[in-house]
């Protein structure tokens, strides 16, 4: 166990406001798993007791009867090199684990938890102290997109920091291309098929949405059909990417999406992307092999739930931004 205070500027890639997500753990009885990636540092109040035990802000596992180990996936919001690993122990002081070790993995494209494999090691088994941050230099120069922290035997933790450098996926920039579906573009809702939790309006809000109720959300469908949205684009313009962001939707993200694009002035309608698996609490991101241009796009979620962000990159035609300046024009 090393000081590792010159990686502390860094950004911390696991935290949750940068789109990390606590996407598995074996056992979290004490203390929710989420705690693990909060950006606040940890807080505690003596003689809290809920229905499990006292109240810890952190990770907590049931106190183990047989040998083994318990661990935690936390999937990287900004995926990168690993350069430090901070295993805050913070006011777990009976019952921290003794000993920890961190692997990671590189995935493509959006998998599910128990799909992950080729776990490297980052830390080895490692002794911890209670109640402190225990830092660990990282020497791997590989970019890596999930981190399974495991504690021996079991314990509790308050916050895992993987200070690091971002690596972008090229596939994921595209010059020039501006989000056709954003309400800030001119972008609008203009049909769904049931809002019964929150507005479809929201979809296409500025920004991130910070809890749940910031999305769209539908009632649960006791038939067989499927729920939609229906989106007038800014302009006409072609679809390059894709952005589904369940963030937050974690017991009622959809299973499956799919978004077909309409020119309204032709009638055509096209594929833009194919039915295709969701994932809890993930923002989803799909870029799209040439498609024709659309003054429309709808969202099909199956069969139902909710969904934070939709975000439809791509470039406006010639008669489309012309469309945007006549509008700009004539208003101002
Ligand atoms: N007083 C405790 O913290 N006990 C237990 N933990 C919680 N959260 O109650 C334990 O056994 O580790």
């Amino acid at each position: 166990m090393t000081e590792a205070p010159g990686f502390t500027h860094l950004p911390d890639l696991a935290c949750r406001e940068f789109g990390g997500g606590v996407v598995w753990a074996n056992d979290e009885l004490f203390a929710e798993r989420e705690n693990l990636i909060k950006r606040a540092e940890p807080v505690f109040d003596t003689y809290t007791f809920g229905h499990k035990g006292q109240v810890y802000d952190g990770w907590e596992t049931r106190r183990r009867r047989e040998p083994g180990q318990d661990s935690a996936i936390v999937r990287l919001g900004l995926p990168g090199v690993v350069k430090a690993v901070v295993v805050d122990t913070a006011f777990f002081t009976g019952n921290y684990p003794p000993f920890a070790s961190v692997q990671a993995t590189s995935a493509v494209g959006h998998p599910d938890p128990t799909e992950l494999t080729g776990w490297e090691e980052l830390v080895p088994k490692s002794p911890l102290g209670g109640d402190r941050k225990n830092s660990f230099e990282v020497d791997a120069a590989r970019r890596y997109t999930h981190v399974r922290l495991t504690i021996h035997p079991d314990g509790g933790v308050a916050r895992l920091r993987v200070f690091g450098e971002p690596v972008p996926d090229p596939a994921l920039l595209l010059p020039e291309a501006v989000d056709l579906a954003a309400l800030e573009n001119g972008g609008a809702v203009v049909g769904c098929s049931d809002m019964f939790y929150g507005s479809p309006g929201n979809l296409i809000a500025p920004g991130q949405a910070a809890v749940m109720g910031e999305g769209w959300e539908t009632a649960r469908r006791r038939d067989d059909g499927n729920d939609w949205v229906d989106v007038r684009l800014a302009a006409a313009g072609a679809v390059r990417l894709v952005e589904l962001d369940t963030t937050h939707f974690k017991g009622n993200a959809p299973g499956w999406a799919s978004v077909t694009g309409r020119d309204e002035r032709t009638g055509a309608e096209f594929p833009v992307l194919p039915r295709t698996r969701l994932q809890p609490d993930t923002r989803h991101r799909f870029p799209v092999e040439a498609v024709p241009e659309a003054t429309h796009a709808r969202l099909d979620i199956h069969p139902d739930g909710g969904m934070a962000r939709l975000r439809l990159f791509g470039r406006l035609t010639t008669d489309g931004l012309r469309a945007i300046t006549r509008r700009y024009r004539e208003l101002s």
